[in-house]
C-alpha cells in the first residue's frame, strides 16, 4: 500500500488529502499537523474549517485510510510521498520584511523529513513558494540524506476557499513539476498515478521545477489583476454614470475575456492574494526587473484604493461624519462560504470606520466574535510604510459588538455596509430592517447583492460599487 503524509493540516492540507484518502482507498493518508487543537478538531464532529461537502467526505474515509496525527516525525519515517503543506506568510521582519515569503515553516519541515527518513521519498511542495524554493529544499534534504533518495516536485495547489471540494474533485488542471532526470520523471510519474484516480490525463501538466513553482504565482496574480482592474473601471463607473456589471457582461462576452472573476468588489481579500503578489513582486525585484515588480504592485495599490475609497463614500455621504454613529457590518469573511477572515477587506473598511469614530455591530454567519476582535486589535503590516500603521487603540476596539443575527446589528443603525456576499443578505427581509433604523438609512453593497432599485423603493439610500449613483448621493461630495 502506497503511504502519503501531508504536512499541514490547515486549508489546504486538510481538504486536498481527504480528496486523495476518498479517491485512492488503496492508498494510506495520514496527514500531520504540530497543532493539537488542529489536528484534535479534524478528529472530531466539529472540522477547524467551515467548507461546503468537506465533512462529508472526511466522514467517509476518517479511520478507513485517512488519519490525522500530531504524531509527525512517525507518519513521515513511513511515508513515501509526503506532501508539505505548512503556511508560508510574509515575512514581518528583517530582509524582505512586508514582500518576502516566510520560509521558516517550511525549512524546519524539510529538516525534520531529512532527520526522520530511513529510506527513499517523495517530497512534494504543495504550499505556495517563491522560484527556486525547490532547490534550497533539495539541498538541505540531500547534505543530510544519509544516503536516501529524495525527490522534489513542485504541486502547486489552486484550490478556492468556499469550493475547495468541488475545486479538488474536478480540477481545470494538475500542475506538476519535477526535474528533468530519470529520477524525476520517475518521480512524476508516481504523482501522476496518485492524480489519475479521478482526474483526466490530459489535466495533469508536467513541467520543469521552476516553471511549476512560478506558475502558482503567476496564476494568483493573474486573478487578482482582473479584480483590480474591473474595480478600477468601478470607480470610473461612477464618476460617469457607467454601470460596472454592465460593463464587465459586455467585456466579458469576449470569449478572449471571458466571463469569470470580473466582479466588482469592496476589495479582494483572503491569505494569498496579497501574499503571493507580494512575493512575486520581491522575486521580481532581487532579479534587477524593477518594472516588472512595480507593474505587479499596482495590483495591490488598486485594491488598497478600492478599500478606502469604500471608507470615504460611507463617511461622505453620511454627512462627512460617522462619529458616534451606529454602523452595521453584514460579513467579515473574505468571501462567502468560509470563515476564513485572513486579508479580509472587512479589516480595513471597519478599521476605516473606526477611525472616524463609527460604533460597529458586525454580523457573520460563520466567524466567531473572538476571530473579530483578534483581527481588529492587531496590528497590519504596511509593506509601503512598516512603522506608520500603529495597532488600534483600547478605546476603538470597544467600539465593535459582535452579534449573532442581521436584524441585532442593523437594529438602530444609521448605515448598513455589507462586506461579505453571503446569499442570506440577499434575501433579508429589508423593509423590516428600514423599519428598525435610524433615518435617513443608509445602505453601502461592497459586493452588488441587494436589488438596488427596491431598496429604494423602500426608503433607503444605496450605494452599490460600480454602479450610477443614487441621485441622493450625487449631492454630496466627490470621493478621492
Ligand atoms: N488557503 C488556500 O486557499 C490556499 C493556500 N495555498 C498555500 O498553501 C499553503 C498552506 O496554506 P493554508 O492551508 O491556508 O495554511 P494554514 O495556516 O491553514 O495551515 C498550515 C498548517 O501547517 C502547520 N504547520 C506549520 N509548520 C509545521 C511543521 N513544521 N510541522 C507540522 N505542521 C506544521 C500549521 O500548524 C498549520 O495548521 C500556503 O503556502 C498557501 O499559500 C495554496 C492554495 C490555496
Ligand atoms: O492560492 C490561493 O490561496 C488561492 O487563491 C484564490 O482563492 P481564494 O483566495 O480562496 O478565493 P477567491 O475566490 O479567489 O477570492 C479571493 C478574493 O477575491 C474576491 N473576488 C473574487 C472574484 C471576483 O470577481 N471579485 C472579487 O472581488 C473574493 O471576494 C475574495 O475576497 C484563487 O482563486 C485560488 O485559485 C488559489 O488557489
Amino acid at each position: 500500500m502506497v503511504k502519503i503524509c501531508c504536512i499541514g493540516a490547515g486549508y489546504v492540507g486538510g481538504p486536498t488529502m481527504a480528496v486523495i484518502a476518498l479517491k485512492c482507498p488503496s492508498i494510506e493518508v495520514a496527514v500531520v499537523d504540530i497543532s493539537i487543537t488542529r489536528i484534535n478538531a479534524w478528529n472530531s464532529d466539529q472540522l477547524p474549517i467551515y467548507e461546503p461537502g468537506l465533512e462529508d467526505v472526511v466522514k467517509q474515509c476518517r479511520g478507513k485510510n485517512l488519519f490525522f496525527s500530531t504524531d509527525v516525525e512517525k507518519h513521515v519515517s513511513e511515508a513515501d510521498i509526503i506532501f508539505v503543506s505548512v503556511n508560508t506568510p510574509t515575512k514581518t521582519r528583517g530582509l524582505g520584511a512586508g514582500k518576502a515569503a516566510d520560509l521558516t515553516y517550511w525549512e524546519s519541515a524539510a529538516r525534520m523529513i531529512a532527520d526522520v527518513s530511513k529510506s527513499n521519498k517523495i517530497v512534494v511542495e504543495k504550499s505556495t513558494v517563491p522560484v527556486k524554493t525547490a532547490e534550497a529544499i533539495e539541498k538541505i534534504l540531500t547534505h543530510n540524506s544519509k544516503g536516501i533518495n529524495f525527490q522534489i516536485l513542485s504541486n502547486p495547489e489552486f484550490l478556492a476557499e468556499g469550493t475547495a471540494i468541488q475545486d479538488l474533485l474536478k480540477p481545470d488542471r494538475v500542475l506538476i513539476g519535477g526535474r528533468e532526470t530519470p529520477d524525476g520523471q520517475k518521480a512524476i510519474q508516481a504523482l501522476k498515478d496518485v492524480y489519475a484516480h479521478w482526474v483526466p490525463e490530459d489535466r495533469i501538466l508536467a513541467t520543469n521545477l521552476w516553471s511549476a513553482e512560478l506558475s502558482k504565482l503567476a496564476a494568483n496574480a493573474f486573478l487578482a489583476q482582473r479584480i483590480s482592474s474591473v474595480n478600477a473601471m468601478s470607480a470610473l463607473c461612477e464618476a460617469t454614470g457607467a454601470d460596472v456589471t454592465q460593463v464587465s457582461h459586455a467585456v466579458g462576452k469576449d470569449s478572449r475575456i471571458g466571463p469569470k472573476f470580473l466582479n466588482a468588489s469592496v476589495g479582494f481579500g483572503g491569505s494569498c492574494f496579497q501574499k503571493d503578489i507580494l512575493n512575486l513582486v520581491y522575486i521580481c525585484e532581487c532579479n534587477g526587473l524593477p518594472e516588472v515588480a512595480n507593474y505587479w504592485k499596482q495590483v495591490i495599490k488598486v485594491n488598497d484604493y478600492q478599500k478606502n475609497r469604500f471608507v470615504n463614500r460611507v463617511v461622505s455621504s453620511m454627512f462627512n461624519t460617522v462619529s458616534g454613529k451606529k454602523i452595521a457590518v453584514l460579513g467579515f469573511a473574505f468571501k462567502k462560504d468560509t470563515g476564513d477572515t485572513r486579508e479580509t477587506p472587512a479589516i480595513d473598511v471597519c478599521k476605516g470606520l473606526l477611525g472616524d469614530k463609527a460604533r460597529l455591530s458586525i454580523y457573520d454567519p460563520q466567524v466567531s466574535e473572538e476571530q473579530i476582535q483578534r483581527d481588529l486589535s492587531m496590528n497590519k503590516f504596511d509593506w509601503d510604510h512598516p512603522l506608520h500603521l500603529q495597532p488600534l487603540s483600547p478605546t476603538a476596539v470597544k467600539q465593535v459588538s459582535v452579534v449573532w443575527d442581521a436584524y441585532e446589528a442593523t437594529k438602530d443603525a444609521h448605515g448598513v455596509c455589507i462586506l461579505t456576499e453571503w446569499n442570506e443578505f440577499k434575501t433579508l427581509d429589508y423593509q423590516r430592517i428600514y423599519d428598525n433604523m435610524r433615518k435617513p438609512a443608509f445602505v453601502f453593497d461592497g459586493r452588488n447583492i441587494v436589488n438596488a432599485e427596491k431598496l429604494r423603493e423602500i426608503g433607503f439610500i444605496v450605494y452599490s460599487i460600480g454602479k450610477p449613483l443614487d441621485p441622493w448621493l450625487e449631492d454630496m461630495p466627490a470621493v478621492a
